[in-house]
């Protein structure tokens, strides 16, 4: 059947077909995400797919909610699939952090999926978003403004932090997928708000998009989704140049962008870059309104004195002086710090409050620490990868990457603090051992691929961190 077809070939692209990865559902219980369980399920042994459905209660319209979970949990047994749901209040979490219900739904929904992703060792969390989405979303983004990045839409996978979301649909119709479930007599749960032609998404689906197929042009939705396929690749290839662009206007202080370099650039490249430099600081561009982002482009203009923009939440893009920062509003910028030592020599950070030590030693010392930021932590590397070289104990920048013991590739600290869940503003105050220009300790995690001791007996040195004050040392 075509639809199946469709879904296969977007699992096999992204990556995922064929290696036990294991993939949860996310399943409301309405049409979309209901047909998405089957047609997981359907294609799970071909693929080589493990599933699981996630589900959240969100704490609005509470007898439909129910209903709602009931069904998710009934279809997932039946199917013979693990199924993990949770309650959150939408409406407190709404009114504490000043968001629509909407988007606190989605906030919520999102650590959810994040938080059961690494209790449950999920690869990546599946979405019912379907090709309708893509076009209606389209419509929506265009009254509000938005650039081509907004324009070329949902992806089949992001990345968002430890969050890996697929979205095997995106080609698939509503109308043929609705289809399946009738011949198949699978029940699904039409949700109320669906028919409030209010709400901006339901009149585009239900009144607009009707009404421009009827009087403007019959294949209106294939048309745009076939423009959209073209945006997507090439937004695909703009984001690459953007990213490459982004060096050449990174202050030394990394994370740090210079307006001065970024005015050199028209105005096109500098929204591509700054939209990539935002996503390595972690801010949601895609949540981002086309004004907050010429607002965040006008701050370039400037090298004197501090102003903002503030972003969702607490974030906030500051110029101090001609340099770019995202920062949290109320939050004091806790100090750096870099220091050198000599093995044999030791150390006193005042900011974390800790002191560190490199000795000579022969074999692996053990580790007590079972996380960052747990203290004391231990290590040892190899004496021969240190030679007479000396280590650097300094804090973190955005934009360091190691590569840790035993996994293949280099790892951004930002991801790995992210999985630990070292909260944002604590990650400045982990001491990280640096030497030859590589990080070669993160204390409480793992020392680096390159610096491990081969054999037990081999000559080492050993690193040492603890909570104590200077008067202590020695
Ligand atoms: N309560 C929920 N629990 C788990 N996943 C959800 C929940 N709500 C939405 N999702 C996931 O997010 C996707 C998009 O949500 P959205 O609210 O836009 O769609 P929906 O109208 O609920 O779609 P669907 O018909 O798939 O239920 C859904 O297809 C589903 O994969």
């Amino acid at each position: 059947m075509k639809v199946f077809d469709q879904v296969r070939a977007s699992l096999k692209q992204s990556g995922f077909a064929g290696r036990g990865a294991t993939i949860a559902l996310a399943v409301s219980g309405g049409a979309d995400s209901v047909f998405l369980l089957h047609a997981l399920h359907f294609l799970a042994a071909p693929l080589d797919l493990r599933l699981c459905t996630l589900h959240l209660h969100h704490g609005i319209r509470p007898r439909g909610a129910e209903q709602d979970l009931r069904l998710v949990r009934a279809l997932s047994w039946r199917l013979g699939i693990p199924c993990f749901s949770a309650r959150r209040d939408v409406p407190a979490l709404a009114e504490s952090e000043n968001l629509s219900i909407e988007m606190a739904a989605r906030r919520a929904r999102r650590d959810f999926f994040t938080d059961a992703g690494r209790r449950l060792e999920i690869d990546a969390v599946a979405l019912g978003h379907t090709a309708d989405d893509r076009v209606e979303s389209v419509l929506l983004k265009l009254s509000r403004g938005t650039g081509l990045r907004g324009l070329a839409g949902m992806r089949p996978v992001h990345r968002e932090d430890a969050l890996t979301l697929l979205r095997p649909l995106l080609d698939v119709r509503r109308e043929e997928l609705v289809a399946v479930l009738h011949a198949h007599r699978i029940p699904w749960r039409e949700d109320t708000t669906n028919r409030d032609r209010k709400i901006p998404r339901n009149m585009v689906r239900h009144r607009i998009l009707p009404e421009i197929e009827q009087r403007l042009h019959p294949a209106f939705r294939e048309n745009v989704l076939r423009s959209l396929d073209i945006l997507r690749e090439e937004e695909a290839w703009l984001s690459d140049m953007a990213l490459g662009l982004m060096k050449s206007v990174t202050a030394p202080r990394r994370g740090q962008l210079l307006a001065e370099r970024l005015r050199a650039y028209p105005v096109a490249a500098r929204r591509r870059m700054l939209q990539a430099w935002l996503h390595e600081c972690e801010v949601e561009v895609d949540a981002l309104s086309f004004e907050t982002l010429e607002r965040i482009d006008a701050l370039c203009a400037h090298d004197r004195g501090t102003r903002s923009v503030p972003l969702r939440g607490t974030l906030r893009v500051v110029n101090q002086y001609g340099k770019l920062r995202v920062a949290r509003r109320g939050e004091r910028r806790r100090a750096g710090f870099r220091t050198e030592i000599q093995v044999e020599g030791e150390t006193w950070l005042p900011g974390p409050g800790l002191h560190v030590a490199a000795r000579f030693g022969r074999g692996i010392q053990r580790d007590r620490a079972r996380r960052i930021g747990e203290f004391p932590a231990r290590a040892s590397i190899s004496r021969k990868a240190v030679g007479g070289h000396p280590l650097t104990v300094r804090s973190f920048r955005e934009g360091d990457r190691m590569r840790p013991l035993g996994s293949g590739g280099t790892r951004k600290l930002q991801d790995i603090f992210t999985d630990a869940r070292v909260p944002r503003e604590e990650r400045t105050q982990i001491p990280l051992v640096e030497c030859r220009g590589e990080i070669v300790w993160i204390p409480g995690f793992r020392i680096a691929e390159n610096w491990k001791l081969h054999d037990p007996r081999q000559k080492a040195v050993w690193l040492s961190i603890d909570r104590k004050g200077p008067e202590e040392d020695g």
